[in-house]
């Protein structure tokens, strides 16, 4: 599966506990971040990460165009919502595309949980018979 990892500054220390923690499960898929929340992470987990631009420099648009082509499976997008940000049209168009595609998206960490013990157990593999769909339709 293709997960995707973001955090605003304030949530970045959130996103790097979760996935320490979660360490063992996210390193048996592709993991995607926006470029400053990739590189915290992969310091200090070690897991290999694309790393797309940072956020306000278009990162969550990037991730944005894989959920458009079907190929992004779950999002994690810790949002601070207490604090403006620059692109924030940005951030909506990634929620609504979430919407559009019906692709999981957390953005706190209770709801994270869920979802990633819900990957652990399969639940989300109804994900690679939409894909393959997806890819007949494109043949
Ligand atoms: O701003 C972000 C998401 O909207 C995150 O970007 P960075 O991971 O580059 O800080």
């Amino acid at each position: 599966m293709k997960i995707a990892l973001i955090a605003h500054d304030k949530k970045k220390n959130d996103l790097v506990q979760f996935s320490t923690a979660y360490k063992s499960i996210l390193e048996q898929h592709d993991l995607y971040a926006t470029g400053t929340t990739g590189l915290k992470i992969s310091e200090a987990t070690g897991l290999q990460i694309h790393r797309f631009q940072s956020g306000p420099l278009g990162g969550d648009q990037e991730i944005g165009a894989m959920i458009a082509q079907n190929q992004m499976d779950m999002v994690i997008f810790f949002r601070d919502p207490l604090t403006a940000q620059p692109h924030e049209p940005d951030v909506t168009a990634l929620i609504r595309l979430c919407d559009v595609y019906a692709v999981p998206l957390a953005t706190n960490m209770g709801t994270a949980e869920v979802l990633i013990h819900g990957l652990q157990r399969g639940d989300l593999f109804w994900r690679e018979i939409i894909k393959s769909r997806t890819g007949e339709q494109n043949d």
